[in-house]
C-alpha cells in the first residue's frame, strides 16, 4: 500500500524528471544569451561614446598619460595631447599617425604645452582648446608628480609644489572647463588618483596629501555635477611601470631619479590605460585598480585604523633615514 504522500513525492520527482534536462538546457541558453546581447550592446555604447569625443590627456608625454593616449585614439576620439614637453608631444602624434589603422575613424590629435604649476598658463590652455574645438566630451586630468622624504626634512615648497601639480592646477584646469560642459549638459571628468588618495604611507606626505585632496574635490564635484548630466570619475591606481618614481621630487626639491623596485614591479601602463578607457565608457564612478594588498590596506583603513596606524609606523621605522634614526 503506498501513502498518499509517497504518491505526490513520486510524481515530483517523475515530473522534474521530465522538466530538469528538457527545461534547463534552453533556460542556460537563454541567459547566456542575454548575457551576452547587455555585454555586446554595452562594448557598443562605450565605443560610441568615445568615437568622435573630444578627449582631453594631461601628462601625455610619458607613462600613464602617453599610454591613455594610444588606447583613446585607436578608440576613435579627437585628442587634445597636453604636457609641458612640446617636442615629446609632437613625437607621441607622429608615432600615433604612424600606429596600425583600427577599424573606427581616427584623428590627427591637437597639442597644447603648458605648466600645471603655472595657473596662467592652465587656463589660457583651456580657453584654446574650448576656441579649437568648442567642446571638451571627456577630461582625463592624468598628469602628476611624486614625492620622497620625511616631513622633518621636507621645505614646505616643495609640499606646495607637489600640491599645486597635483591639486591646484587640476582643478584650475577643470573649473576653466566645468562650464562649457554644464551649458551643454554634457562631459565627463576623469581623476587620475592614486591608492595613495586612500591611504597614507610614510615618507609619501605631499604625493599622498595631494592625491586625498583629488579624491576629496572630485567626490564633492560629482555630487554636485549629477543635476547637470556631468560624470565624474576618479580612478585610484596602485604601482604602475613608468618614470614617476623617478621624476619623483624629494625634499629638497632635487629629482629623486631612481627607478624604484615597486614602481618597476608595478602594472603595465597600457593595462591600466585600457582599464581607463573602460571605465570611462562604463562610466563608473570610483575605481580602484590595485592588486590585493593595496586593496586590503584601504579596508584596514577603514575598519581598523589602529592597527594600520600601527604598520605605517612600524614601516616608517624601517624605512626611516639616517638623519633622523
Ligand atoms: N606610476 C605609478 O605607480 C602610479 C601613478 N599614478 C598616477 O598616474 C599619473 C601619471 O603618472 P605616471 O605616468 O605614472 O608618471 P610619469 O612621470 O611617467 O608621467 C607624469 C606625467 O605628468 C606630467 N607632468 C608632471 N608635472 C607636470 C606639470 N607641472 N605640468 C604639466 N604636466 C606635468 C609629465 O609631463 P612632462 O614632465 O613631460 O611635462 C608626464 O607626462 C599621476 O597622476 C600619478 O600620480 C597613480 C598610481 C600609481
Ligand atoms: C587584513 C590584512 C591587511 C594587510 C594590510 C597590510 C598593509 C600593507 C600596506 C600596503 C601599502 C600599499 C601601498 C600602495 C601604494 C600604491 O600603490 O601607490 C601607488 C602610487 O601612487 C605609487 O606612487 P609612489 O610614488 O609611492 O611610487
Amino acid at each position: 500500500m503506498v501513502s498518499a504522500a509517497a504518491r505526490k513525492s513520486l510524481l515530483t520527482v517523475r515530473v522534474m524528471d521530465l522538466v530538469t534536462p528538457t527545461a534547463i538546457l534552453p533556460l542556460l541558453l537563454g541567459c547566456v544569451g542575454l548575457f551576452s546581447f547587455f555585454k555586446l550592446r554595452q562594448r557598443e555604447r562605450m565605443k560610441a561614446y568615445v568615437q568622435d569625443a573630444v578627449v582631453v590627456i594631461t601628462g601625455a608625454t610619458s607613462g600613464l598619460g602617453r599610454e591613455c593616449a594610444k588606447v583613446f585614439y585607436a578608440a576613435g576620439a579627437k585628442l587634445v595631447l597636453c604636457g609641458r614637453n612640446r617636442e615629446a608631444l609632437e613625437e607621441l602624434t607622429k608615432e600615433l599617425a604612424a600606429s596600425q589603422a583600427t577599424k573606427v575613424q581616427t584623428h590627427t590629435p591637437h597639442t597644447v604645452t603648458f605648466d600645471l604649476a603655472d595657473t596662467g598658463t592652465v587656463v589660457a590652455a583651456a580657453a584654446e582648446i574650448l576656441q579649437r574645438f568648442g567642446r571638451v566630451d571627456v577630461l582625463i586630468n592624468n598628469a602628476g608628480v611624486s614625492y620622497r622624504g620625511a616631513i622633518l626634512d621636507t621645505a614646505l615648497d616643495v609640499d606646495q609644489r607637489v600640491m599645486q601639480t597635483n591639486y591646484f592646477g587640476p582643478v584650475a584646469l577643470t573649473k576653466a572647463l566645468l562650464p562649457s560642459m554644464t551649458a551643454r549638459r554634457r562631459g565627463h571628468v576623469v581623476a587620475i588618483s592614486s591608492v595613495q588618495g586612500k591611504i597614507s604611507v610614510p615618507f609619501r606626505s605631499a604625493y599622498a596629501a595631494s592625491k586625498h585632496a583629488t579624491q576629496a574635490f572630485f567626490d564633492c564635484l560629482r555630487a554636485e555635477m549629477e543635476q547637470y548630466a556631468v560624470k565624474v570619475t576618479v580612478i585610484s591606481p596602485g604601482y604602475i611601470h613608468t618614470n614617476l618614481s623617478i621624476n619623483a621630487v624629494t625634499a629638497d626639491g632635487s629629482r629623486y631619479g631612481v627607478m624604484d623596485k615597486t614602481t618597476a614591479q608595478g602594472r603595465m601602463p597600457v593595462e591600466v590605460a585600457r582599464d581607463v578607457l573602460a571605465a570611462v565608457g562604463k562610466k563608473k564612478e570610483d575605481v580602484i585598480l590595485a592588486g590585493l594588498l593595496p586593496s586590503l590596506a584601504i579596508y584596514l583603513r577603514t575598519l581598523a585604523p589602529g592597527l594600520f596606524f600601527r604598520l605605517m609606523a612600524s614601516r616608517a621605522r624601517k624605512e626611516q633615514k639616517p638623519k633622523h634614526s
